[in-house]
């Protein structure tokens, strides 16, 4: 079949471009357009430098070459952001706070639901980069129910004090290789469930800065469920450089994990989505290994991923070890040979994938960016 440039051009109208209200063609956006045997390819400008606005620009020409002109064409198309849409998008950050000093990547760990194991992940996250070789902090902020010292076994221990360059710092306690600190350490679990507004806001700014967290790779923060004051104040107070939603397969859960996806992607809030994480995807009891049984229903997550073009980042079973392994405050990823811990270990593996990928497509948080899987191998279990 002969392909011809102009119906390729009238399709792409259809295509909005990446800012404004023009369409593709009227902005100027396709270049090089090219036509190979039984394939097209061509060069389009993105403004806007993020994985998920390049995707869903390819994902939206893709279908409009298939809907609009030849349904069944190998398109190949090279997305360009120019330098000025990536020094915008470098102010953009800028004004969201400072840096913090040595710390690579903050990743905010969220869910729209309460209860979907958003404490569990990030705890098991944690542990996994830790043993991966990255130098990891995990900051709870779940004002709403912290459960970090249970799950860490540290709920007798005081974070200390430190002297930085003549300031009184907290000193977070550490264990399993990950340090950490917890608004539970210093509101009892009790009191933490009053706190709301401000007063919550300033003791998680206070967790985040005035810590002396030393150098750290990766800086995972566990926010409350939902999508309320203290997810805005957080991207207020320091640039996340993504965050990760948990969810389980059920409906009701999905519903509410569309929405933290949409409040991290909202303008004033563009904060790149890393992935789901479908927690939950299937019981296996312990005596029928091989036997998975969907009672939440079967990967809800994974679909939800496919429709809001954001990656999937793994399915953890519904284990009772993942809940005991809690409970004892040794995180079920410490298991190292059982399944569930395999799976936790590839859901950091997909996470650390996803931030090289976003570090190497948008300006950096900092001057030192991840930029490659190196330390990816599980090394020999560290515990304290
Ligand atoms: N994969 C799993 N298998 C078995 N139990 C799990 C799993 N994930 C989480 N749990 C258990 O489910 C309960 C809720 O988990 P968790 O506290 O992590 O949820 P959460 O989303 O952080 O809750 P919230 O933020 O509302 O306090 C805990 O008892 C936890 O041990």
């Amino acid at each position: 079949m002969k392909y011809e440039k102009s119906q390729i051009y009238s399709a792409l109208q259809e295509v909005q471009a990446t800012v404004g209200k023009e369409n593709l063609i009227e902005a100027g956006h396709v270049r090089n357009i090219q036509i190979f045997g039984d394939e097209i390819e061509l060069d389009v400008i993105s403004m806007n430098p993020t994985l998920q606005a390049k995707k869903k620009l390819e994902v939206s020409i893709l279908k409009a070459i298939h809907d609009h002109a030849y349904p069944k064409v190998k398109v190949k198309v090279n997305v360009i952001v120019p330098e000025e849409a990536k020094q915008l998008a470098s102010a953009q950050q800028q004004i969201r706070g400072e840096a913090i000093p040595g710390v690579k990547n903050i990743i905010a760990v969220a869910s729209g639901k309460g209860g979907v194991g958003k404490s569990t992940v990030t705890a098991n996250l944690a542990v996994a980069l830790a043993k991966m070789g990255f130098k990891v902090g995990l900051v709870d902020a779940d004002i709403h129910g912290p459960s970090m010292p249970i799950m860490f076994d540290v709920t007798n221990e005081k974070p200390g004090n430190i002297e930085v360059d003549g300031k009184q710092m907290m000193d977070p306690v550490e264990n399993y290789g990950v340090k950490m600190l917890s608004i539970g350490f210093f509101a009892g679990v009790d009191q933490a469930v009053v706190w709301r507004g401000p007063m919550a806001t300033k003791a998680l700014t206070q967790l985040i800065r005035d810590a002396h967290w030393g150098d750290l790779d990766f800086m995972l923060i566990d926010l409350p469920p939902g999508t309320g004051d203290i997810h805005l104040s957080l991207v207020q107070a320091v640039p996340v450089t993504g965050a990760v939603v948990v969810s389980t397969p059920q409906q009701i859960a999905l519903a509410d994990a569309r929405k933290g996806v949409a409040m991290f992607k909202m303008d004033a809030i563009n904060v790149p989505v890393l992935g789901i994480v479908e927690n939950m995807s299937y019981f296996t009891p312990d005596e029928l290994p091989d036997n998975k049984y969907y009672i939440f229903g079967e990967a809800g997550a994974k679909r939800l991923t496919a429709e809001l073009n954001v990656p999937f980042l793994g399915e953890i079973p519904l284990v009772q070890s993942v809940r005991e392994a809690a409970d004892v405050g040794r995180p079920a990823v410490l298991q190292e040979t059982t399944p569930v811990a395999q799976a936790f270990v590839e859901m950091a593996r997909r996470v650390v994938e996803e931030v090289v990928d976003r570090n190497d497509n948008l300006p950096p948080t900092e001057a030192t960016r991840i930029t490659t899987m190196a330390g990816c191998s599980p090394k020999k279990e560290k515990t304290s």
